[in-house]
């Protein structure tokens, strides 16, 4: 599997505090990985550092084929460059339907100038109605966006996200708040969405990612940890401290 980012050496601290402390790790073109870890592990500023949000004191971050430095570039430049990020709330707008909501974030990936004369076209019906299809929202495409339940806001969002074709997207806890049921769908999302792009889910819900079924990456203190299947991490002594608090 060909590397699509690549985390080296990255330290990020705050007031003196290492958030991030010497992060090294990569994650595939077409991977599903989760990212665990105790409160204050930095997953969050993880996130931040590679949307370009928070700027790391030292290392490296890589980008795609031709190992570009995500470093030199700004927010909306590395989102140009394909990395769609979840928040943990969902972003909708609620006043509009779902198609609406597709159809707003499919225009969104064409430049400033394109938007000024677009229209839909049958093809951009047919990519949002695939969309909705993707995310199990195709008989709900006349809704209002605010009518719908938690967990579809969660669904609509992460479709207006593949809306933009992103070639990363990072989720953060997906899971939190739903049905069984709900999650249940959450994850067969991401996992169809990981087989076309690399999706990072940081998530506290064991359970969730266990049915991720994929890599796991431990952070503790800034550093990993400890990788590999879930199984594997939940073995290792070190995890079960940090987990037990010990
Ligand atoms: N802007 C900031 N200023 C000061 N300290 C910060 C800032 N951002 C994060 N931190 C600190 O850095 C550490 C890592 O925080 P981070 O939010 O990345 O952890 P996390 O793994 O996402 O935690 P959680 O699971 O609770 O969301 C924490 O100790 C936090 O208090």
């Amino acid at each position: 599997m060909s590397q699509l980012l690549e985390v080296s050496g990255v330290s990020v601290s705050f007031d003196g505090f290492r958030a991030i402390n010497n992060l090294s790790f990569a994650i595939g073109s077409a991977e599903l990985r989760a990212i665990i870890g105790p409160n204050g592990a930095g997953k969050t500023t993880f996130m931040d550092i590679v949307t370009g949000k928070t700027r790391p004191d030292a290392g490296h971050i890589l980008w795609g084929d031709k190992s570009l430095s995500l470093l030199g570039l700004n927010e909306a430049q590395i989102a140009r460059e394909g990395i769609g990020r979840k928040f943990q709330k969902p972003t909708v707008f609620e006043d509009q339907t779902v198609e609406e909501n597709l159809l707003m974030a499919l225009k969104a990936k064409r430049g400033a100038l394109s938007v000024l004369f677009w229209k839909p076209a049958s093809a951009d019906m047919e990519r949002v109605r695939a969309l909705a299809a993707e995310i199990g929202l195709e008989d709900a495409l006349g809704r209002i966006s605010g009518t719908l339940s938690h967990g579809q806001k969660q669904w609509l969002e992460i479709g207006m996200l593949l809306a933009q074709e992103p070639r990363l997207l990072l989720v953060d806890e997906p899971a939190a708040g739903m049905t069984p049921a709900e999650r249940e769908h959450t994850t067969a999302i991401l996992v169809e969405a990981a087989k076309t792009r690399a999706v990072v889910v940081v998530e506290h819900d064991m359970e969730f990612v266990r049915r991720l079924n994929c890599r796991v990456t431990v952070l503790h203190e800034g550093s990993v940890l400890a990788e590999g299947s879930l199984d594997h991490v939940t073995a290792n002594k070190e995890v079960i401290d940090v987990y037990l608090g010990r």
